[in-house]
């Protein structure tokens, strides 16, 4: 019998209730079960011994959170969200992302993912969109999760998710604060908001997939076309990765 695909997933470091937590939310584990259709495997935020996982998994989807990246790696001076670092997870994801492209493993990252994706490649970030001249408000707001999570915006698209789509411009969901400022060195920018906020990038010279989306898919990704196209490249990806023997 074939062994089944698997996809790590890297997850943050919380305290709740006093008690160190290691989570993500759920339905990441689920967009790689039916979307990706690989078996999710979560990787603890344990700093660079988590390198190893590598060897296990056929791709990696770096998920989302609400803590930010700390600034301390990108030159970034001062947090201006000081209350909301997860250095546990700083201290695991970026060595990961750096040594997944460097191995060639298929890289999906979403949201607080694309953030860490540029700033593993040397890139820099806004710290605070929402407060910069002529940019918008891209946090999800207040109200029912539906509501947070609903679509607000539309991104021009271009380039490989372009070709993923099949489409120059889709409507997007947006729960976040932060975005790329600086690009990372070999990032490409193919995915963009209407107040120039860089929302989809990827690495054109990489030696295998390697995708950033400032949104979230994986909300709901079954009923969206457009989800549903991002994770089956995602898998085909990771399926030849596989069938490569890694
Ligand atoms: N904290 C960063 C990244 C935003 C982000 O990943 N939001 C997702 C929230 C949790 C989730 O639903 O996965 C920022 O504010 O830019």
């Amino acid at each position: 019998m074939d062994t089944p695909m698997i996809v790590g997933i890297p997850v943050c470091a919380r305290t709740v209730n006093e008690m160190p937590v290691h989570q993500t939310p759920a339905r990441y584990a689920e967009a790689v079960l039916g979307g990706v259709e690989a078996l999710p495997m979560l990787i603890p935020p344990l700093g660079e011994r988590m390198l190893a996982a590598l060897d296990h998994v056929d791709g990696l989807l770096v998920p989302g959170s609400p803590s930010n990246v700390h600034p301390s790696h990108y030159d970034g001076g001062e947090s201006e969200t000081p209350d909301l670092h997860d250095l546990d997870r700083d201290h695991t994801t970026l060595p990961l992302i750096r040594a997944a492209i460097a191995r060639g493993v298929p890289l999906l990252a979403i949201c607080r993912g694309i953030q860490e994706l540029n700033v593993a490649l040397g890139g820099s970030l806004i710290q605070r969109v929402h407060i910069r001249d002529g940019r918008a408000d891209h946090r999800g707001g207040p109200g029912p999760l539906e509501v947070r999570y609903g679509v607000k915006h539309a991104v021009s698209v271009t380039g490989s998710l372009a070709r993923i789509l099949g489409a120059g411009s889709i409507m997007v969901n947006s729960i976040h604060g932060q975005a790329i400022d600086r690009l990372g060195a070999g990032l490409v920018v193919e995915a963009t908001a209407p107040d120039g906020t860089i929302e989809g990038v990827a690495m054109p010279a990489a030696k295998n997939f390697v995708l950033g989306l400032q949104w979230h898919p994986e909300w709901a990704y079954a009923g969206n076309p457009h989800s549903v196209a991002i994770f089956r490249a995602f898998g085909d990806a990771c399926r030849r990765t596989k069938a490569q023997g890694g």
